[in-house]
Order: structure tokens, then C-alpha cells, then sequence
């Protein structure tokens, strides 16, 4: 697995309710405009494997930089107070500077131009403190944030999409699946994105722009739901039937001081 890219990527912007599905089930309405939040790359993990061993962190910690090989081998942390679902989400990896691009001059066909490749992540997020600031008008930034809330899978590049599958309409051709404990929760195609890549990609340029190696999160699609500690989390990504890459992960008790209380 190479986990190199994760070294460039100097931000992660991902897009809230692209999937229809995902918005009905948390009651929420369809947006006008697409709309984006970042999360900040120490939420980023990697998974555990004979290759990649846990991180033995300083005491305390629950981030402490990344492996020279760009891994951060480590277990999804639960902060104390907080209800955390997972949402399972296509990550692309940008290969280009895009700035200020009109809608006219990315297509389905030319999007692969501006990115390097994809992997798969999971959008952790702490649903009662993201309700709060919800409700509040206050930023999602911790409730999107906290460390390990990124688990990212190694990278896949376009050269091995383009030659696993003929169809060049690679933007309706993966598939996402997410069990918890065994039990399939989410199951969804990148076919039904509100806002494809082409249009992700366009409408983040012309407010901030994307720099190569920078990391796109897409939306997740329905069936998200909450995650405890002792859970085992299994999500994979497919490219038609071929399976491109998985993720495990054990959840774990986040230690520290901080507990979720009300703002
Ligand atoms: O927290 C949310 O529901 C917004 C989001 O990330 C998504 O739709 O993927
Ligand atoms: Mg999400």
C-alpha cells in the first residue's frame, strides 16, 4: 500500500449532502449550492497490518505526525460524550493547481486531467456536537475533526482505474460499502452524487483553490449510523465488481481530558 500522497496533501475539503439518500435520513434539506468543510490532516489514520504496525505515540497523545512512508497505523479513538457515526466516502487526490475554473471547462471526460488518483476514507463524524453547531450556527470543525476522524486507505492511481475497467464513465462506476461488527450499513454507487467530480471540483475552485496532492472527500451515501468503542469498522471500495482496496479498524476510547459538553 503506498501512503506517500498523504505527505502532500496540504488540506482535505470535503462536500456535505451530495447523496440524496444521506440527506433524507438525517432530515436535512437539499442544498441550493453545493457546500463544503475542511477537515485538518492530523484527523488523518491508516490501518493496522503486519506491514504497517500501531504507532507507539507519546504519552497522552492521539496524533503525533506521520511515518516517513506517510502511514499513521492507528485505531479509530471515541471521544468521551460524543454519538460518532461513520460515513463512508470516494476520495480523490488532486494532481493539478485548479483555479477559478468555469463550469463549462471541466467535463466527465477531462475531470481525470486534475486528479492523480483516489482512495477510500471515512468521514468520521461526532453527530451530537456537529448537531449543536447545527443548530447554533457554529463551525463544524471539531465535530468533523478530532484526530483519527480521517481513516484513509492507501492510493490507488488513475493509471490502474483506466486499465481495471473498459468503461471510461469511471465517475458512475465505484461502489462503496460499510459493515459494522459484520453487519453491511452502507452500500451505495458514486452514481447517485447530486454534484458530480467535475462539478466538486469546479465549484471549490472558484472560492478556494486546490493544489496538487490536496485530498477530496465526496459525500457520503445513506445508511450511516453510530460507532462504539469495542466496534470493528470494515469499509471497501469498488470499481464495477473489482474491489480496489479495504479498510479495518478497531474503535477505541479516545484518552484525555475532554469531554463533550454543551456550548
Ligand atoms: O455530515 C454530513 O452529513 C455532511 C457530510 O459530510 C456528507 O454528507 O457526507
Ligand atoms: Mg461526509
Amino acid at each position: 500500500m503506498n501512503f506517500e500522497y498523504i505527505k502532500t496533501a496540504r488540506k482535505v475539503i470535503c462536500i456535505g449532502r451530495n447523496y440524496a439518500a444521506h440527506i433524507k435520513e438525517l432530515n436535512n434539506k437539499v442544498p441550493k449550492q453545493p457546500f463544503f468543510f475542511l477537515k485538518p490532516t492530523s484527523s488523518i489514520i491508516t490501518p493496522i497490518s503486519a506491514d504497517y504496525p500501531c504507532k507507539q505515540l507519546p504519552d497522552k497523545s492521539s496524533f503525533n505526525g506521520f511515518n516517513s512512508d506517510g502511514s499513521n497505523p492507528g485505531n479509530i479513538l471515541i471521544p468521551n460524550g460524543t454519538i460518532v457515526h461513520h460515513e463512508t466516502e470516494l476520495a480523490v487526490v488532486m494532481d493539478k493547481y485548479v483555479s477559478n475554473e468555469l463550469s463549462t471547462s471541466i467535463s466527465n471526460e477531462n475531470v481525470w486531467d486534475y486528479i492523480r488518483g483516489v482512495s477510500l476514507a471515512l468521514d468520521l463524524t461526532a453527530r451530537n456536537v456537529q448537531d449543536e453547531a447545527k443548530k447554533k450556527g457554529l463551525p463544524w470543525s471539531i465535530g468533523k475533526g478530532f484526530d483519527t476522524f480521517l481513516p484513509i486507505s492507501g492510493y490507488i492511481p488513475k493509471e490502474t482505474l483506466l486499465k481495471t475497467t473498459k468503461s471510461a464513465d469511471l465517475q458512475n462506476s465505484f461502489r462503496l460499502k460499510c459493515y459494522v461488527n459484520g453487519e453491511l450499513r452502507q452500500d451505495g454507487t458514486t452514481d447517485l452524487m447530486l454534484n458530480p467530480l467535475p462539478k466538486i471540483i469546479q465549484h471549490i475552485s472558484t472560492m478556494i483553490t486546490l493544489e496538487p496532492g490536496d485530498i477530496v472527500l465526496t459525500g457520503t451515501p445513506s445508511g450511516v449510523g453510530e460507532i462504539h468503542n469495542g466496534d470493528v469498522i470494515v469499509t471497501e471500495l469498488f470499481l464495477n465488481d473489482v474491489k480496489l482496496t479495504d479498510m479495518k479498524y478497531d474503535c477505541k476510547e479516545r484518552p484525555g481530558p475532554y469531554k463533550y459538553i454543551e456550548t
